[in-house]
């Protein structure tokens, strides 16, 4: 069955007509050349598989700039140019929001986004050495759900289709920022545009039934979302080549399904004391990667479903970070040798993610606190 509708829920809402207008600057390529000390290794914040983001302070304002790197330049200018046509039409708390680019030609363009103080999702999960309690988790996965909702909400949707825990920031408050939008596209009805992007995306985050330019629907950031959750419950990589299986999806689904819940839980912290909460954070991930995408929740429904989640728990704001008074806000962050990342851009479907097509006979409600009773893996 053809996507190329970019189907989305039946209760999306209406966004442009209620978007107030954005207000974009255009700065100047050597006043940012000049607020990054030309780009020097003090100011390197990080580097992703097609540049480098630097730290500028313009005007007392705290930003990041995108610079492309020679070897990607064409690739990443597109990704770019495509950055700036989405996030031009969307501003959202929960997004790394667009501040502006340079005028200059294409060969010197840079992207100002707003600049996000404590790393990534990625780094407080994989990296940190203290590693966050569950309420802590909990928000940073709503948060992410619902920047992916504002996104889908958009008339016409936009489909992020990069989707993983390195493209999640966190701000000063620590809350979690979706950011990244070279991948994105706005589904108008642009056919030709839509049916001559291949697809692309992340390895160990790609829905594997993306597999054609016509493959599009809101339900693959679904799949996405739910191999970042599976991360947020286990500590664990999106893929592992120390673990056996190294995709966290096929470790991960048959021990839910068997019940096996503390197996996949993070072991460097006790599970969730209150049993709904540690089956249903489980369920919900399980259910996001239904290999039957039609049987994937909405980003809306995994909102609520989370937002009820955390409720139960607690947020004890210094347990799990490091003290946020030892970050400073105006020097770039240790930049990681060997990006820890390692997550290159696919132009294809990644094989090795298999599908969970078991779940997809399974019922489709997360259990409401009030109506818990004890149920096994069949409630998938
Ligand atoms: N707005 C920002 N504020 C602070 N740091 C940022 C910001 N954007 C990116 N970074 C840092 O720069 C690194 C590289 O970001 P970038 O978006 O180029 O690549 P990526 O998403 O990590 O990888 P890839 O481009 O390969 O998908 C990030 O991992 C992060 O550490």
């Amino acid at each position: 069955m053809g996507y190329l509708s970019c189907r989305a829920d039946s209760s999306i809402a209406t966004a442009d007509s209620q978007t107030p207008s954005i207000k974009i600057q255009h700065f100047d390529y050597s006043a940012l050349e000049a607020a990054t000390n030309g780009f020097s290794d003090q100011k390197l914040l990080g580097k992703g598989s097609h540049g480098c983001v630097y730290k500028a302070v313009l005007g007392g304002r705290h930003l990041a700039v995108k610079r492309p790197s020679s070897r990607a330049h064409q690739i990443l200018s597109n990704e770019v140019n495509n950055e700036i046509e989405i996030l031009s039409k969307i501003q959202s708390p929960g997004l790394v929001n667009l501040v502006g680019f340079t005028n200059d030609s294409n060969d010197n363009k840079l992207l100002v986004v707003e600049f996000m103080s404590n790393g990534t999702l990625y780094d407080v999960l994989h990296t940190s050495a203290r590693p966050p309690n569950w309420g802590r988790r909990i928000r940073l996965a709503l948060q992410t759900a619902k920047a992916i909702d504002t996104l889908h909400s958009q008339n016409p949707p936009v489909i992020h289709r990069d989707i993983k825990s390195a493209n999640v920031l966190i701000d000063r408050s620590f809350n979690a920022r979706l950011g990244d939008f070279g991948l994105a596209l706005r589904c108008h009805v642009d056919d030709y545009r839509l049916r001559s992007t291949p697809p692309a995306g992340t390895m160990g985050y790609l829905d594997p039934c993306y597999v054609t330019p016509d493959n599009l629907s809101t339900k693959l950031d679904v799949f996405s979302f739910g191999i970042l959750l599976l991360e947020i419950i286990s500590g664990r990589k999106a893929i592992d080549v120390g673990h056996s299986p190294p995709s966290i999806v096929d470790w991960a689904i048959p021990l839910i399904k068997k019940g096996k819940l503390v197996s996949v839980y993070d072991p460097r912290i006790a599970p969730p004391k209150d049993p709904v909460v540690r089956k249903q954070l489980a369920v919900i991930a399980a259910k996001c990667v239904r290999s039957c995408r039609e049987r994937r929740p909405a980003m809306k429904d995994v909102v609520v479903w989370l937002t009820g989640l955390s409720k139960l728990v607690p947020l004890h704001s210094w347990n799990g970070f490091n003290n946020p008074c030892m970050m400073v806000e105006n020097v770039g962050r240790p930049v990681e040798v060997a990006s820890a990342n390692n997550n290159a851009h696919l132009n294809w479907r990644n094989n090795s993610v298999g599908g969970t097509s078991e779940i997809c006979a399974r019922s489709d409600d997360v259990i409401p606190r009030t109506s818990f009773h004890s149920h096994g893996a069949d409630d998938l």
